[in-house]
Formats: C-alpha cells, sequence, structure tokens
C-alpha cells in the first residue's frame, strides 16, 4: 500500500531562510505519526505543506498519492485540519461551527447536523451544543477544534500542537480523545514540543532540529538506542553544577551538564546513586526516573526540548 504521506527532500525555504532542510518521511495509513521537536524547529512549516497550504520549495511531496500543487482541494477534502492556533468562528454557537464547516464540504444540511451532534458526543461537548464558543475554556475550544477537523471524516488528520496551552487535565482529556480516534484507525499526524505527549500519542516518530530529521523510530526505539535505561538528575546547592562533573566520573555511561542539575545515564539509578552517596557527595536533590524522549533529544543535539 503506498504512504498516505510520503516526502524525500522536502525543503521549505523562506527568503534565505531553510525552515525545512531536505526531510523524508513516509506515515502509513492507521499510524500516529508525530513531529517531535523545539520551537523552532519546523514542525510547523512541515505541517503546512502536508495541509497543501505552503508550497514547497523543493523535494518531492505526495499526499494520498497525489501531488499538492497540482490536487491541493482533492486532497484538502480528505484531509482534517487543527491548527496551533484555534480559529473557530465565535460569532456561532458550538453546533454551528460544525454545521457551518460541513456545508465547505458540500454535506447536506441533514447529515451535517447528525455528524455534528455525533462528533460534539465524542469530544464530550454534547451538553454545550447551543451556547457560543466564547465562553469555553481553552480545553474545550481545542476538542471542539478537534471535531470540526472530523467533520468531513478525513483520511488524516493534522494536529499542529494539539496541547500547547492547555492544564495538565484538559491535555489528558484531549489525549484521551486522540487516543480512541488511533483505535478507531484513523491517521493522525501531529506536531509536538512535550515529551509525554509524542510518547502517549505516538506509534512512530521525527526527531527535528534547525530543519532537519536528527532520528526516527518508535518512542521506545528512539530511547533503547538512544538512552541508557535510566537517569539520576542530581541538584548541587552551588551556581555552578559544572563544578561537579568531574567527582561524578564513572558513574554510568554519560553526564549532561545543565544549567541547574546534572544527569547520570545509567543502567541501574539506585546502584548509581549509591555510588554518589559513597563519594560523598551531597546533592540537594536527587531523583531516579525511566529515560524518556527528551534525553533522546538531549543527547543528540545537546539542547532540552522546552527551554
Ligand atoms: N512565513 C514565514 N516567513 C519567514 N520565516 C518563517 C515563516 N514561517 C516560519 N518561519 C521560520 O521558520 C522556522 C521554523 O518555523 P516553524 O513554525 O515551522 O517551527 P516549529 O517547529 O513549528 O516551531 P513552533 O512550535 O514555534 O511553531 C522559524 O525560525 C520561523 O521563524
Amino acid at each position: 500500500m503506498p504512504s498516505l504521506i510520503h516526502a524525500r527532500g522536502l525543503i521549505k525555504r523562506f527568503g534565505d531562510f531553510t525552515a525545512v532542510d531536505g526531510i523524508d518521511v513516509d506515515v502509513q495509513p492507521g499510524e500516529a505519526f508525530g513531529f517531535l521537536g523545539p520551537n523552532g524547529a519546523g514542525k510547523s512549516s512541515t505541517m503546512r505543506m502536508i495541509g497543501c497550504v505552503s508550497p514547497p520549495t523543493d523535494g518531492v511531496l505526495r499526499i494520498l498519492d497525489m501531488d499538492p500543487l497540482r490536487d491541493g482541494p482533492r486532497i484538502r477534502a480528505r484531509l482534517g485540519v487543527c491548527p496551533q492556533l484555534d480559529n473557530l468562528d465565535v460569532e456561532l454557537t458550538v453546533r454551528e461551527n460544525l454545521t457551518t464547516y460541513a456545508r465547505f464540504f458540500g454535506i447536506p444540511r441533514a447529515t451535517a447536523r447528525r455528524r455534528a451532534d455525533e462528533l460534539l458526543d465524542f469530544v464530550q461537548l454534547g451538553e454545550r451544543a447551543g451556547s457560543k464558543v466564547e465562553p469555553l475554556s481553552g480545553g474545550m475550544k481545542r476538542r471542539l477544534t478537534i471535531a470540526r477537523a472530523l467533520v468531513n471524516e478525513p483520511d488524516i488528520v493534522l494536529l499542529d500542537e494539539p496541547t500547547t496551552g492547555l492544564d495538565p487535565q484538559a491535555r489528558h482529556l484531549v489525549w484521551e480523545r486522540l487516543f480512541r480516534l488511533k483505535q478507531q484507525g484513523v491517521t493522525l499526524v501531529l506536531t509536538t514540543h512535550y515529551m509525554d505527549e509524542a510518547e502517549q500519542l505516538c506509534d512512530r516518530l521525527v526527531v527535528m532540529d534547525g530543519g532537519k530529521i536528527v532520528a526516527e523510530g518508535s518512542p521506545r526505539s528512539l530511547i533503547e538506542q538512544h538512552s541508557t535505561r535510566e537517569v539520576v538528575e542530581l541538584r548541587f546547592p552551588t551556581e555552578d553544577q559544572g563544578a561537579y562533573a568531574s567527582k561524578l566520573d564513572g558513574i554510568g555511561d554519560r553526564t549532561e551538564v545543565l544549567p541547574d542539575r546534572i544527569l547520570l545515564y545509567v543502567a541501574d539509578g539506585d546502584d548509581a546513586l549509591a555510588e554518589v552517596h559513597r563519594r560523598s557527595l551531597s546533592p540537594a536533590s536527587a531523583l531516579v526516573r525511566r529515560a524518556g524522549l527528551e534525553d533522546v533529544f538531549l543527547h543528540l543535539t545537546g539542547r532540552t526540548l522546552v527551554d
């Protein structure tokens, strides 16, 4: 089966600046695929090319086996798009936001109304169908935007930073709905700079930095390839964490010195912490945790995902 999204050497330039620098991507039907990277990595620029609203500068891009330059409207009809900033119509009610959008796709009025009600139930906004958009919370607006993206029963749903700006409870509710969609076999393509979001939702992801893909794989395989199993986070009572780094020599595979803490990459965190104490070092705080995608990003780029 051909990939739903196929990119080779895909480039987006703005004047002299290269925002997306020759990336290769393949997304298969039913997959939840992620672009993980910090602000400015080129994720949104990539999504806009996939969404057929920004033409590639160079390279190959096929969406649903069509050419975005020639077949933009036909492709867009089969995409659901949830942009980074909610662009709901505040003049309309919650339900009208869906039924009006459905009209763009030529969906008959009665079908649109039925589908709108089903989708509002799905995103748990059924009781708000008749209310205006403005008083909804950020999480509700995001769920409504997701419902709107599903109105045309799309083959691919594009979500640009689906939970940025939401509080933890609202994020979990969005994740839970997206997980349901995934279980229904909907192909999800999302961008995020939250490693927990990528770990929760993505079957496969690419890590982007400076317009390039620096790694690709499932969250688990990326962590296995680029990190030890556990990490010990040590905070020493000093302005200069680096002063302690040499005292930790030989503990674990690798050490990362951050402005506010030192990370020890180790197979067994408790053993490593015991060794720290044997060396008579007294960190102000010590935490043993499992390695995650943040550690992968730090290892590959020397930087953290969220500054
Ligand atoms: N229309 C534009 N004109 C000029 N530069 C742009 C334009 N759009 C994006 N850029 C630049 O391209 C780079 C990549 O931006 P992009 O929005 O794709 O990154 P991102 O990974 O999605 O980050 P964010 O999370 O901030 O959206 C940034 O340096 C941005 O300033």
